[in-house]
């Protein structure tokens, strides 16, 4: 089970606990934000994101998603402050979506789902790599944003200019000089509670930070993400859709928020 995890009916999200047993864990995800339940913590500080474009690589099909891949050989893309102490370098972004437009995010606001939803993948610098702070109750830090339908994003757009090289799993190409930040929104108010990663290994190590406010995406640049392949070149074509894992127990966390 472990190296053939996906999201259909016979190697989907039901069916992970059998390879991944945390699947069933205390502090898994995504969740669903109840914003009536989130208590305002005025301790919470603002994020602090610090992004360099030349840290940017490459755009990768992994099979599950596409993910940029960032330089994290210094202190040049980073997360600090916010829910979190120390400092977290930037590792990969990537999404996950709906086959239509009415789903396709992780996380939901009072059983609102979004079409996608992005994911900024930060690593703590006190475990040396990503590999070793992942498997750390404090090592990962995971900015999510939604994205909701409405005008042409032009800074998304850069990403989905690639996707005619990328459309098959294991397919990669060069993506230099991205700025992450412009996929951020306006505000940085977020969302913050103690979870997991969403796909195998599932690993119960991710502060998460989910931003109250959403970025635009247009029904037609949501389409181009649906040209993408979960399956390999040669192997029969099977479109890249509802890659995204369903809300999870809460278990008695708690969610806080950074605004009132
Ligand atoms: N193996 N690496 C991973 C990194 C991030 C995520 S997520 N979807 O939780 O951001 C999942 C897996
Ligand atoms: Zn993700």
């Amino acid at each position: 089970m472990s190296s053939s995890w996906g999201y259909g009916p016979s190697n989907g999200p039901e069916k992970w606990a059998s390879g991944f047993p945390v699947a069933n864990g205390p502090r898994q995800s995504p969740i669903d934000i109840v914003p009536a339940d989130a208590a305002f913590d005025a301790g919470l500080k603002p994020l602090r994101l610090k992004y360099d474009p030349s840290d940017s690589l490459d755009i990768l099909n992994n099979g599950h998603s596409f993910q940029v891949t960032f330089a994290d050989d210094r202190d040049s893309s980073t997360l600090t402050e916010g829910p979190i102490t120390g400092i977290y370098r930037l590792k990969q972004f990537h999404f996950h979506w709906g086959a239509s437009d009415d789903k396709g995010s992780e996380h939901t606001v009072a059983g609102r789902m979004f079409p996608a939803e992005l994911h900024l993948v930060h690593w703590n610098t006190k475990y040396g790599s990503f590999g070793e702070a992942a498997s750390q109750a404090d090592g990962l830090a995971v900015v999510g944003v939604f994205l909701q339908i409405g005008s042409k994003n032009e800074s998304l757009q850069k990403v989905l200019d690639t996707f005619d090289k990328i459309k098959a799993k294991g397919k990669q190409t060069t993506f230099g000089g991205f700025d992450p930040a412009a996929l951020l929104p306006g505000s940085l108010d977020y969302w913050t509670y103690l979870g997991s990663l969403t796909t195998p290994p599932l690993l119960e190590s991710v502060t998460w930070i989910v931003c109250k406010e959403p970025i635009s995406v247009s029904s037609e640049q949501m389409a181009r993400f649906r040209s993408l392949l979960f399956s390999a070149e040669g192997e029969p074509e099977c479109c890249m859709v509802d890659n995204y894992r369903p809300p999870q127990p809460l278990k008695g966390r708690s969610v806080r928020a950074s605004f009132q």
